[in-house]
């Protein structure tokens, strides 16, 4: 089957950005044969399925254009490397949990066995692809682990090409991404392998959009980008404190602030606290990097960025105890949204997780609904099983005291208060006077997204809280 196709490419990792990526470039290239490989089955065998295992908007149609034709999901890991010639590495980097460097450093564990399963079974050199976000010189450990474990003659040149895709316009990013980052060894081999990469995104992306520079630099762009993308949501929610303490609107004041060409309206906006895999995970990396290298005051001024986060997670918690009276033990809270942010059914780091735990702690009853997340994610979220060592009692508290709805209206029936933590769409066209007509009164909105008509809700009768500003006008004594 090979032989019909102009390349074959591996990629070692089938999650959030394996599996589009990838699919992307079996969509764009039908002359490439892609194989998309993981060491987990059941991921595996829904990739193969009508129900891929993440949600994202457009990803489907793709899949089910190409699977069984130019791309395959397999765990098959070692004949797919050994039939090709770039293996793209997009294994998970998550923060470690312990040992040197533990809640900050990047666990590499994954990244360093799927490179030595690499080593192991080539038969042939290869092009390697660092996908993964890694910290600053992870090139270099993957070419000694290759150097020193594979059979003799072959090479091995190794690339960096971060990914910038956000989740849930994970599609449009990789179609018409803002730039495509290539780094690689300034030797020749090591430019002709950064040159082989550049001509495959050149098929759907425009040249001028495909940056090349060396291995260092390129990996740490990847960490420098999210660290600044991060540094503009905690401005804005560091901002949104002040709003709240004088009158001032953040919406206002980010959309003046915005105008400024220089700063730009995007990311601006106010909310519950960013989530997600990457933002913490990389700012700890970021962090740990610059400890390590001594560079004290520089890995204070990134640190700064996740206070701040953890700062506003807990201030809007605080917030909705002050308002409901002091107390939410056994009071009804539906929550709307689970995901960290809307049009992913991905909760990882999702600022919703805090809040209920909290909730749960307190003895609240917790209602929720998401439209994209699964039942079994968010007990699985909530109970972290194999973390506690009561584990027993957390799942009994758990089960008691959450339970997932089909819907908003559902999730919200004779509730105190609703909580909005994710900014999905369906969240602004809701019939709040049958909502407000079914709550317990009085009936409370808290908007962690900024998303909703304040004013439309408080002639409904709602008590409205909302992240970055005031309820009304704030009398200033002198
Ligand atoms: N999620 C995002 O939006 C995003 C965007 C840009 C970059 N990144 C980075 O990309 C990398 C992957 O992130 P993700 O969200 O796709 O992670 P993920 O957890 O969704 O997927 C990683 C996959 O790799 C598999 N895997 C681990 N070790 C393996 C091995 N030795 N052989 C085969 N498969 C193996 C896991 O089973 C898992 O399915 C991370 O470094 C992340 O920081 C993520
Ligand atoms: O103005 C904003 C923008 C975002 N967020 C929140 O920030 C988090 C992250 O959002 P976003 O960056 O859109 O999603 P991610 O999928 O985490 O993407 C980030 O992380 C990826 C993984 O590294 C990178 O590839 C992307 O470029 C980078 O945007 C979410 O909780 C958002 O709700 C805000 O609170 N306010």
């Amino acid at each position: 089957m090979t032989n019909q196709f102009a390349t074959t490419i591996c990629c070692i990792g089938a999650g959030y950005v394996g599996g589009p990526t990838c699919s992307i470039i079996a969509d764009k290239c039908h002359d490439v044969l892609v194989y998309i490989v993981d060491i987990d089955q059941t991921r595996i065998d829904q990739w193969n399925s009508d129900k891929l295992p993440i949600y994202e908007p457009g990803l489907d149609d793709i899949v089910k254009r190409r699977r069984g034709l130019n791309l395959f999901f397999t765990t098959d890991v070692d004949t797919a490397i050994n039939k090709s010639d770039i293996i793209f590495v997009s294994v998970n980097t998550p923060t470690k949990k312990s040992g040197i460097g533990a809640g900050m450093a990047a666990d590499l564990k994954y990244i360093e066995s799927a490179t030595r399963r690499l080593a192991q079974v080539a038969q042939s050199s290869k092009i390697v692809v660092e996908k993964s976000t890694v910290p600053c010189k992870t090139a270099e450990s993957m070419r000694a682990i290759l150097e020193s474990n594979s059979k003799p003659g072959l090479r091995f040149d190794i690339l960096s090409n971060p990914e910038f895709l956000a989740e849930g316009t994970a599609i449009q990013d990789l179609l018409n991404p803002d730039r495509v980052l290539i780094g690689s060894l300034q030797t020749p081999e090591g430019k002709k392998a950064q040159a082989t990469l550049a001509d495959l995104y050149a098929r759907w992306v425009p040249r001028e959009k495909i940056i090349t520079m060396n291995l260092w630099s390129s990996e740490l762009s990847k960490l420098a980008a999210n660290a600044m993308l991060a540094q503009r949501i905690s401005s804005v929610n560091a901002l949104s404190a002040l709003c709240e303490a004088t009158g001032a609107d953040i919406d206002e004041v980010a959309y003046a602030v915005g105008k400024d060409t220089r700063i730009g309206s995007k990311f601006l906006k106010a909310s519950v606290g960013f989530g997600g895999s990457c933002f913490q995970k990389d700012i700890l990396n970021l962090v740990y990097l610059c400890e390590s290298l001594n560079l004290h005051e520089a890995a204070d001024y990134w640190r700064q960025v996740i206070t701040i986060n953890e700062y506003q997670k807990k201030r809007f918690i605080q917030r909705i105890v002050k308002s409901l009276f002091n107390t939410v033990t056994n009071k009804s809270i539906a929550i709307l949204g689970f995901a960290f942010k809307k049009n992913t059914g991905d909760t990882r780091e999702s600022a919703a997780i805090s809040l209920i735990k909290y909730l749960i702690e307190e003895q609240a009853q917790v209602h929720i609904y998401d439209p994209k997340v699964e039942e079994e994610q968010i007990f699985f979220d909530l109970i972290e099983p194999g973390v506690y060592s009561n584990e027993n009692q957390v799942l009994h508290k758990v089960k008691k005291l959450v339970k997932v709805h089909k819907d908003a209206y559902s999730a919200t029936l004779n509730t105190d208060a609703l909580v909005v933590c994710t900014e999905w769409d369906e969240f602004t066209n809701l019939d709040y006077q049958k909502i407000y007509n079914q709550m317990r009164k009085p009936a409370f909105v808290f908007d962690g997204r900024l998303i909703l008509n304040s004013d439309k809700l408080r002639k409904i009768g709602f008590n409205v809280e909302v992240i970055g500003k005031v309820a009304g006008p704030v009398t200033v004594e002198n």
